[in-house]
């Protein structure tokens, strides 16, 4: 069975336009797959679809199984209960998921306690773990503030918390986007180490197509709500078969060329 099986998921907004139309796609429990398209395309309205985390405002029709659970129309208590467990996120903007009046520690000391039930001692060494495993483990970060560490600490500290719950999926929403470019690969290391080490699933979306094939060789492109072409990255290198694709891969080749990669 699948971990994640999305079926005609269409998303709506309140006039009735598609956001996202007719969307279909499966992730095996240790799989990998990428989710790319341009701004606007609704990556990140699939990756709130995903979770159950849609506003209001918008209408969801059709299927999402998560470990065989359905989101669509699920209430939320149901759902409290699958994230972090089940499937965690990581957002573009760390400051997004993280509390600006609380020191770090405390933020990866919240998801270890109620996920796995530890207190005290047990509890300070899973947090120290915790953010040793993200390359934090400096006590000055422990105790900081959000906003007295840099960007790439603050996405290492929302991996951390993301991860403290040991979930099976984890859905990164251009994760590196607002990072600098060392940082970002630094970034994308630790991510592709971590899903490794744990044997997560990944679904990594992105509008950087070098960004996802870093991560994934499995693919979905997304133009306009709707996904225009699937296949591994290399497939899509050799013969992209949708113009939108194309597009994609000549854009990133000429990238490639000005910073004089070939
Ligand atoms: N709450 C909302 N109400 C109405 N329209 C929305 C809402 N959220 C998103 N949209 C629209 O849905 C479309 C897809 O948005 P989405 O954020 O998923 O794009 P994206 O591919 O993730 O782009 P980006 O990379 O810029 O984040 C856009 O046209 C956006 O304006």
């Amino acid at each position: 069975m699948s971990l994640l099986a999305v079926s005609a998921l269409t998303v709506r907004t309140a006039e009735g336009r598609a956001i996202v139309d007719d969307l279909a796609f499966d992730l095996a429990a240790g799989g990998r797959l990428g989710i790319i398209g341009e701004s606007g395309s609704g990556k990140s309205v699939t990756s709130l679809a995903v979770t159950g985390l849609l506003p209001p405002a918008l209408t969801v029709e059709g299927s999402v199984l998560l470990d065989g659970v359905q989101i669509v129309g699920a209430p939320e208590r149901r759902l409290v209960g699958m994230r972090g467990r089940v499937a965690s996120v990581v957002f573009q903007e760390p400051l997004t998921a993280l509390d600006p009046l609380m020191r770090i520690g405390r933020q990866v000391a919240e998801p270890i306690a109620r996920h796995r039930g530890l207190r005290g001692a047990d509890l300070r060494g899973a947090v120290a773990d915790a953010l040793a495993e993200v390359a934090l483990d400096d006590p000055r970060i422990t105790r900081a503030y959000p906003h007295e560490i840099s960007g790439g600490q603050r996405q290492r500290a929302a991996i951390a918390i993301a991860l403290a719950s040991r979930p099976r999926l984890l859905i990164a929403d251009e994760p590196t986007t607002a990072l600098d470019v060392t940082v970002q690969a630094q970034i994308l290391r630790l991510l592709d180490d971590l899903v490794e080490a744990r044997g997560m699933a990944l679904l990594f979306i992105s509008h950087d197509l070098a960004v996802v094939s870093a991560m994934t060789s499995d693919v979905v492109v997304m133009r306009a709500g709707v996904a225009v072409e699937r296949g591994t990255v290399a497939g899509m290198l050799a013969a992209p078969t949708d113009p939108y694709t194309a597009e994609l891969v000549r854009s990133a080749r000429s990238l490639d060329d000005r910073l004089g990669r070939r």
